[in-house]
């Protein structure tokens, strides 16, 4: 295992982009991962004349971490690349701390690309970040998905994530940086054993005795990134064959869909709901599977906010009232995240879901094409307690309802599945 800095920087130039992007973003925690990326890619940069920019984001959860982004700060500022540290206050005490950190880094991190014009932001993951997260997602019993390779890119907000280290081990860096003369910030919460991935990270150190190592899993991951990939053109071809996007609800040919193994069945499910109520999390595989159940028993059931019906040979699958029933907005802005309402001036008008009040002012709501419970959930213009548009319902009026572009895309969620 090398570590000179040609190799190293060979490695890591093979696994970005070319060109580069011109302008690129550096997170740097001040861990030695991401320092012996701020470092290697100082010189690729130089090579290359493109514009680099580092960001550290300061949780403020430790004391020591606005001192530590001023340790990166000082580095950058010797390499000659403009750092700045971006600060996260926004813990409220509630749900899950690593979790929600690392949301608001991203987020974070997206925001500052945006506003610099930076189209892509490397970070630091290594191929002992992969090894630990398999391990992690073994104990959740995770299928495929959950145990396939980390993505080397993928977008997020436009701005492109870049993780190209994924083949370099944490002790190459090290012994790397090291010969460099360049320090590195050890989190003291790396020896926190409540973090779930702190313990893999030591567990792992004792399975090389059955061959377990960092490169094995990380080789397993790629493996299975693979099939992922396999899964997912499956599940594509089967939705393009099998249904119907119709105005923001799906419509399943049941027959075909029971026909298909389990494992496509559930991706098509949790793609389905995760495409219609926009949730960050899936549903468990658990509750996924008895929705597979009442799908082939042509019962209704629910899921994630969205309702089931059965009706003919075919199952919809709906936004549910329930998760609507208290929305209101103006018109023009977003409602339930994904509808936008526009139409003729109307004083005090509103945007609420259509309910059964509103269902009740249609002349038919048969005409729709739709089951009822499908269109109880969808946007309605209301003024003063009266329903005067329904456009998705059949009651157009002038009115119309345009989805999100972000999020019309049925089979790009698939993809990401
Ligand atoms: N505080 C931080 N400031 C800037 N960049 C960070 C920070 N923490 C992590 N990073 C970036 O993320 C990379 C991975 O670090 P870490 O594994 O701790 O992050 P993560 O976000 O939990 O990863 P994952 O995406 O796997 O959940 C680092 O190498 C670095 O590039």
């Amino acid at each position: 295992m090398t570590s000179d800095a040609d190799t190293l920087r060979s490695e890591l130039r093979a696994h970005l982009p070319d060109p580069l992007p011109r302008r690129l973003g550096v997170a740097v925690s001040g861990g030695s991962d991401s320092t012996a990326l701020l470092r290697l890619l100082a010189d690729i940069g130089q090579q290359e004349q493109i514009e680099l920019f580092a960001a550290t984001v300061d949780h403020g959860l430790r004391s020591e971490s606005a001192s530590e982004a001023l340790t990166v700060s000082a580095l950058a500022q010797r390499l000659g690349i403009p750092h700045e540290t971006l600060n996260w206050q926004g813990w409220d005490g509630a749900g899950n701390l690593q979790d929600q950190a690392r949301r608001a880094r991203y987020r974070l991190l997206v925001a500052w690309a945006e506003a610099k014009g930076i189209e892509a932001i490397a970070l630091g993951h290594t191929a002992d970040d992969q090894a630990e997260t398999v391990l992690m997602r073994l104990a959740r019993s995770a299928g495929v998905s959950g145990l396939s390779a980390m993505a080397p890119a993928r977008k997020e907000h436009g701005i492109t994530l870049l993780r190209p280290m994924l083949a370099l081990s944490r002790a190459q860096l090290r012994t790397y940086l090291t010969a460099q003369g360049i320090s590195w910030i050890d989190d003291p919460s790396n020896q926190d054993q409540r973090f779930d991935r702190i313990k893999a990270r030591r567990a792992l150190s004792g399975l090389d005795q059955i061959g377990i190592t960092a490169e094995t899993l990380s080789r397993v991951a790629d493996n299975l990134a693979q099939a992922r990939e396999a899964l997912a053109q499956y599940t594509q071809d089967s939705a393009a064959r099998l249904m119907r996007v119709m105005d923001g609800d799906l419509r399943i040919d049941r027959h075909g869909f029971d026909a298909l193994p389990k494992e496509i069945r559930r991706r098509l499910v949790v793609a389905s709901v995760s495409w219609i109520a926009g949730a960050e999390y899936p549903p468990r595989r658990k509750a996924v599977d008895q929705v597979l159940e009442a799908i082939s028993s042509g019962q209704a059931t629910t899921l994630g906010g969205c309702i089931l019906i059965p009706e003919g040979k075919n199952t919809w699958i709906c936004r549910e009232l329930n998760a609507v029933r208290h929305e209101t907005t103006q018109p023009a802005e977003l409602w339930d995240r994904r509808w936008r309402v526009t139409g003729p001036e109307a004083l005090g008008a509103e945007i609420h879901a259509l309910g059964e009040d509103g269902i009740l002012q249609l002349e038919d709501w048969r005409l729709a094409g739709k089951p009822r419970a499908a269109l109880l959930s969808t946007p309605a213009v209301w003024v003063r307690g009266s329903m005067v548009a329904a456009p998705l319902a059949g009651f157009a009026n002038d009115w119309k309802a345009e989805m999100r572009s972000e999020r019309a895309d049925f089979a790009a969620v698939i993809l990401s599945h």
